[in-house]
């Protein structure tokens, strides 16, 4: 099939952008030289024939799409290698460290992910120095090959449950790990399955039948030659999942296995050759891996959903339905408000969170040269942060991912576009690094620590200093200050009832437990709140620490995305405004109007917004949205790929449907 350059509405749609949009995609990329990179990368990786695929993945067995995600794994390695990029070292943004490269070479993940996203990590946070150089070089020369096991079939949220147990043996300076039932055994570490030879396992530390709590071992699970399970080892894959379907999730028992004292990861926590327990200065550094990841978990879902809202955008520009006048032709859809309604604030949403995710990372870093020096202080704000920006970066945005796959009608059902792979990849990250709801829970118990240490007149961390301030009425206020000091308002309503009741209940006579239960869903309210008090804090005041250095045509299209993600939350949550603040019904006829003014001064903007993401069409992988537009043909292109297309008649017809019509069955 010969195609045309570009489809000619979105070259028409190119000319009406208002900025440049390589000023933009340079801002998103954390500089110029980050995209310099990244597209050097980009380069070398997409020009690797091995990892195209030439049968589209959901034509394959389970077994053929695992062998498959292997051999490009392993291709890419090898590519990556000889670019230098630093695989199992993050950055500030996806983009940067390439996770988004590497990623868009499996439609649906790949079985070296959790070596690089946590083994390599955790030897890195959790060994010490000795260990680090033994086995990060190791790790990072792909000479052994680790996951992160510390789920368990009977417990992944609650760690302190977890079964498993590694029992140190003085005698032979030894840990013996043992999984002691089947609720024992590790279920879901990425990769496990038939990919890897070693893995941190997280299991209780006991020494002379005392227990010291969960502590991170290094251990050996299939021999390095024959890739065999070793002794004691039960190791397998755990089974076809909505997504992640080449990641290779396994499951893993131990059966009395030996391991060497010094597989202990030792930063933090030391045992001795004779058995004595030092403990690190913070139990709770032993958590510090999942930390990182929940940081990271911001970014990501920025990014996945900046790639659904750039196919559904470029797809609704091409994509021409119905009549909004009798003596027109067909518009494009996206001159439908309410397409627009769906789609402009899946851009503003993907701003909003990769600006915050810049700004924790940043929190992030700076956390972890205090811990360098032994100072834990901003430890406990840092973990709440990384639990509510987790929580409602990852429901947000796979919320609107999968409004993207809707909004394409028909065509967002097909695999093609990957838009489902990409609502499966994101909505992974509900769960996984801690499940949403038990997130908020975490991120509540900080906040009425910090509302009740504050009442006593200790003072509040940084995000939480509007605390202090006394909830007055104040007269509604539209503009973004407004807006967000209204937030902020909610926000302290939602936890100063939560409190309340926690205090009335207690006082009725239920035990603090039952209490914290009983309140628990205005307590996720409450940690809810505070997080969109967050964002929309950072949101604005990142856009207006960049606005100082952008061009103002740039800086005039970043407010309006500001504005519109404001105005847009406003009208969402307008039940808590009306109750916690003064917003009127006349205010919020305005604000109506104010929002159909932003979405309808957006429009022209709409695809230059999404080409600044950057996307190559190798990363999107989608019929639906690529650069030139030409939506129909690639449909039919990858149609005529499907296997039964290979044959006019299939077999089963004289087989079965013949035999049914003639009645001879
Ligand atoms: C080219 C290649 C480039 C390569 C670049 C890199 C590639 C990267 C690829 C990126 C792709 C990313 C893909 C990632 C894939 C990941 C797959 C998923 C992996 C996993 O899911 S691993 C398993 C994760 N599991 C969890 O998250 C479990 C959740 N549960 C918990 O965290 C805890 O059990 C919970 C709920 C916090 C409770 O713990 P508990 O011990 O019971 O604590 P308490 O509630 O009693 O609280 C005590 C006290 O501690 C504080 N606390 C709790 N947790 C932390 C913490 N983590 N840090 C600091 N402090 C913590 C808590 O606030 C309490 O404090 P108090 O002062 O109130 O006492
Ligand atoms: C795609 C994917 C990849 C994964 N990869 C890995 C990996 O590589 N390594 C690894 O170790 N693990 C991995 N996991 C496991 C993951 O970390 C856990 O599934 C996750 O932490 C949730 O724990 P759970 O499954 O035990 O859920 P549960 O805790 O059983 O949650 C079930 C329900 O119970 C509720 N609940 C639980 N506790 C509470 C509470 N205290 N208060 C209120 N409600 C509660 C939850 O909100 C939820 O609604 C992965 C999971 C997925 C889906």
């Amino acid at each position: 099939m010969t195609l045309k350059k570009v489809n000619p509405d979105l070259e028409k749609e190119r000319s009406t952008c208002t900025f440049n949009i390589e000023e933009l995609t340079n801002l998103l990329d954390t500089g110029a030289h980050c995209t310099a990179e990244r597209r050097a990368v980009e380069d070398k990786v997409f020009s690797v024939k091995e990892l195209k695929d030439e049968i589209p993945d959901e034509f394959l067995s389970h077994k053929e799409r695992y062998e498959n995600a292997i051999r490009k794994s392993v291709f890419l390695h090898k590519v990556l290698q000889e670019t230098g990029v630093k695989r199992g070292v993050y950055n500030r943004s996806d983009k940067s460290d390439f996770r988004t490269t590497y990623y868009s070479i499996f439609k649906d993940g790949s079985p070296f992910m959790l070596q690089y996203s946590m083994f390599v990590p955790t030897i890195l946070g959790q060994g010490d120095s000795e260990q680090v150089e033994l086995w990060y070089k190791r790790a990072l020369n792909m000479e052994i090959i680790g996951t992160y096991a510390q789920t368990e079939l009977g417990h992944g949220t609650f760690i302190r449950g977890l079964e498993t147990e590694a029992v140190y043996d003085e005698k032979t300076e030894e840990f013996i790990l043992n999984s002691p039932s089947l609720s024992s055994y590790k279920w879901w570490p990425g990769g496990l399955g038939h990919t890897t030879n070693y893995c941190i396992v997280m299991a209780q530390l006991k020494i002379k039948g005392k227990p010291y709590g969960m502590q991170p071992f290094i251990v050996q699970i299939r021999d390095e030659e024959t890739h065999m399970p070793l002794p004691g080892v039960k190791v397998g894959e755990i089974g076809a999942k909505l997504a992640f379907n080449t990641v290779n999730n396994g499951f893993l028992g131990f059966e009395h296995v030996r391991i060497p004292r010094r597989h202990m990861l030792m930063r933090f926590s030391q045992v001795s050759k004779d058995g004595k327990f030092t403990s690190s200065a913070n139990p709770k550094l032993a958590y510090g891996t999942m930390v990182m990841v929940r940081v990271t978990i911001v970014n990501s879902a920025a990014t996945y959903l900046s790639r659904a809202v750039t196919i559904a955008i470029r797809y609704s520009a091409v994509r021409h339905q119905s009549k909004l006048k009798q003596n027109e032709p067909e518009p494009q859809i996206l001159d439908y408000v309410t397409q627009q309604h769906k789609l402009f604030i899946g851009i503003a949403t993907s701003h909003a969170y990769m600006f915050c995710s810049y700004w924790l990372w940043d929190v992030y870093v700076m956390y972890q040269k205090e811990q360098n020096v032994g100072n834990f202080d901003r430890l406990p704000e840092l973990h709440a942060l990384a639990c509510c920006l987790k929580v409602i970066s990852s429901s947000d945005c796979t919320g609107l991912v999968e409004k993207c796959r809707m909004s394409c009608g028909g065509h967002g059902f097909m695999m093609s576009s990957n838009l489902p792979q990409l609502y499966g990849i994101s909505t992974a990250t509900c769960t996984y690094e801690g499940e949403n709801t038990v997130m908020l829970l975490q991120t509540a118990r900080a906040l009425v620590k910090a509302w009740e240490l504050g009442s006593r007149g200790r003072p509040f961390s940084p995000t939480m200093s509007y605390f202090a301030e006394k909830n007055v009425p104040s007269k509604w206020d539209s503009s973004l200050e407004g807006i967000l000091n209204a937030f902020q308002k909610v926000s302290i309503g939602k936890l100063s009832s939560s409190v309340s009741s926690l205090q009335e209940y207690t006082k009725s006579g239920l035990s603090a437990e039952d209490a914290w239960n009983k309140a628990s869903v205005q307590l996720i309210g409450a940690a809810e709140a505070w997080g969109r008090a967050v964002v929309l804090s950072i949101y604005k005041s990142e856009i207006e620490r960049y606005g100082q250095t952008v061009s103002p045509a740039l800086k005039s299209v970043l407010f309006d995305l500001v504005e519109l993600y404001y105005v847009h939350l406003t009208l969402e949550k307008m039940g808590d405004l009306l109750l916690y603040t003064q917003l009127s019904e006349k205010d919020v006829v305005s604000l109506r109007k104010k929002y159909e003014d932003l979405l309808e001064k957006i429009r022209p903007n709409a695809i230059g917004l999404v080409d600044a993401f950057d996307y190559r069409d190798e990363v999107l992988n989608s019929t639906l949205g690529s650069y030139d537009g030409f939506a129909y043909e690639r449909l039919m292109t990858e149609a005529m790929k499907s296997p039964l297309n290979a044959e006019p008649v299939n077999q089963s017809f004289h087989k079965y449907i013949k035999p049914l019509m003639k009645g001879k069955l």
